[in-house]
């Protein structure tokens, strides 16, 4: 039963679907993490694995960078593939000396200019949010093997590059100062609305890979690679 996007017939997706923005990083997962892990879907090079993880079934696929992207497979996977929960694992830019390179953030909400909703369903709302039973789960992922996690909204933005401006304070000290955001990434506000009209659970992972505050950055390789301890606390939860 192939979609578009996704070529993976329907028992081919486990339940539980762990999604990276980029296909590489869900390969690594597969490569490192998964037992028997089988192709699924290669459409548009949007790679996804199924496999095992200690016995327990579990997808892992990118869902490409922004809104409109992870908007499609993941409205894909909960509506066709009968996927009852997905967990994005993603990078993010930090708004916040709280949040520094390689930490992990588990987001309670998440704030966004982005006309996704509204089109998507008339919600009119600037800030969705995940499944707080799956945040529990998580938590206590994270608690069993040790990994601390940073908890707060994140901001969901459309635009990577943004035109240099002298507003101050700036648009990201506001979203940090007015509504709690802590980092940015680009994908969770239309996955919290998916799953939230479509009846499914939905949470976001982040591992910050850059801060806006401070000069540090990592490499594309350390992004693909790196990233474990969120990867770690997902497949936990399983
Ligand atoms: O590392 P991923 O999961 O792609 O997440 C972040 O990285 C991309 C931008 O570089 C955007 O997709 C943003 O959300
Ligand atoms: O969306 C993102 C992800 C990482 N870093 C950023 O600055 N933005």
């Amino acid at each position: 039963m192939p979609t578009p996007h996704n070529n993976a017939q329907k028992g081919q997706i486990a339940k539980t679907v762990l999604m990276p923005g980029d296909p590489l990083r869900a390969k690594f997962i597969a490569d490192t993490f998964l037992q028997d892990a089988v192709l699924v879907n290669e459409v548009r090079g949007m790679l996804a694995y199924t496999g095992t993880y200690n016995g327990k079934p579990v997808t892992v696929m990118g869902s490409g960078m922004g809104m409109p992207s992870i908007g499609i497979y993941s409205y894909e996977l909960f509506k066709e593939y009968d996927v009852d929960r997905i967990i994005r694992i993603g990078s993010a830019g930090s708004y916040s000396s709280d949040a520094k390179i390689y930490d992990v953030v588990l987001a309670t909400s998440a704030v966004s200019e982005s006309t996704y909703a509204k089109v998507q369903s008339g919600y009119d709302k600037d800030e969705s949010y995940p499944s707080k039973a799956l945040n529990d789960s998580l938590r206590a992922a994270a608690k069993r093997l040790g990994i601390n996690m940073i908890e707060g909204a994140i901001h969901s933005s459309d635009v990577f590059y943004r035109q240099p401006s002298d507003e101050k304070p700036t648009y990201w000290e506001k979203l940090r100062d007015e509504r709690g955001c802590l980092a940015v990434e680009m994908e969770s506000f239309a996955l919290f609305a998916n799953a939230s009209v479509l009846g499914k659970e939905a949470a976001c992972l982040l591992t910050i890979s850059d801060s806006f505050i401070s000069p540090e950055i990592t490499t594309a390789e350390e992004r693909q690679t790196c990233f474990t301890n969120m990867m770690k606390i997902a497949l936990e939860n399983l």
